[in-house]
């Protein structure tokens, strides 16, 4: 337990295009399934449709964002609790993120990028809604995919419409001295799909289920996957919602974005009846992603199975 791990994340191609029913789709699909069944992770080529050049654009996009007053930062808020600014926190004192809600569509983009420069800011703009229209396909191409290796793709529609694709821009301060920190503590999401896209200053670890944490090594502007527990709960617990913390080391702050597809508020999630029989009964009473959230935070030592546990 908790040693430096040599297993590797599985890395998935993304790359070019991808035809339902092709033998590249169906391939990948399985490889998707078994991927977030195990590990609970990987890492996508999709430099395609997220050029290294593009993510450059959007660190240096974030630079920017953190380096305006707090005050004005602080107009980001957000009518779902923990979506808006939030600034570091004794908890997490090299901590500071900021979102936005529905960031697929466009209007939402530019409603944040005029609080944050009532002047305007074209560039940084256009960036962002080229990251989150190409990420938020990427995310509902994974939810395909997982969804049909389950023979249960006809949910698909219900679940992308009761869904909030949520940006996140996340920046790590370096810690004085360089010394090695804990950046964000080890946790599993509890969304749907979360798709990462860190720089490279790297410090992000996932844990194996035998304990050991390991680096997310990434190539040439790969983005990370990982599933949360509201994805498990509605695979009936056959995804694996991996736990994942960011170290920092080092003297450079470190600068990472992501797309999370989250429930809308008054959604039951719930596994289909297509995967739900003796071989596998039913781990989860129907719940409510908040509620389910504001359990969490205030116990955090519990997960999915003490709030909804059948
Ligand atoms: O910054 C990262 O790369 C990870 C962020 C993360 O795990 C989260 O926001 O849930
Ligand atoms: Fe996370």
């Amino acid at each position: 337990m908790g040693s430096q791990s040599v297993m590797k994340v599985p890395v998935l191609d993304f790359s070019g295009d991808l035809k339902p029913g092709a033998e590249r789709w169906k391939a990948l699909t399985q490889e998707v399934r078994e991927a977030l069944e195990s590990p609970g992770c990987f890492a996508a080529i999709y430099n395609t449709a997220v050029p290294e050049s593009l993510q450059k654009e959007m660190f240096s996009a974030m630079k920017e964002l953190f380096e305006i007053p707090q005050e004005t930062k602080m107009n980001n808020r957000s009518e779902f609790k923990y979506h808006g600014y939030r600034a570091p926190v004794p908890e997490a004192p090299f901590f500071e993120v900021t979102g936005i809600d529905h960031a697929a569509l466009p209007e939402n983009i530019e409603r944040f990028t005029d609080l944050m420069w009532p002047q305007g800011n074209t560039k940084f703009n256009e960036t962002v809604k080229t990251v989150t229209m190409k990420i938020t396909e990427l995310a509902k191409l994974i939810q395909i995919m997982v969804l049909e290796s389950y023979g249960a793709e006809k949910y698909f529609d219900d679940l992308d419409k009761s869904s909030n694709y949520h940006f996140r821009m996340m920046k790590y301060k370096a810690p004085e001295g360089g010394h090695q920190v804990e950046g964000l503590k080890g946790h599993v999401d509890k969304n749907i799909v979360t798709i990462l896209c860190p720089d490279q200053v790297g410090g992000l670890e996932v844990q194996f289920k035998d304990g050991s944490w390991a680096p997310v090594v990434l190539s040439g502007g790969s983005l990370v996957i990982t599933i949360g527990d509201t994805f498990m709960a509605w695979t009936n617990g056959r995804l694996h919602p991996v736990r994942h913390r960011v170290m920092l080391r080092g003297y450079e702050d470190r600068y990472s974005c992501g797309l999370f597809s989250i429930p809308n508020p008054n959604v039951l999630i719930e596994a289909p009846k297509e995967l739900v029989d003796e071989e596998h009964p039913k781990l989860f009473k129907p719940f409510d992603y908040y509620d389910y959230y504001n359990f969490y935070k205030i116990n955090k030592e519990c997960g999915l199975k003490e709030f909804a546990g059948v």
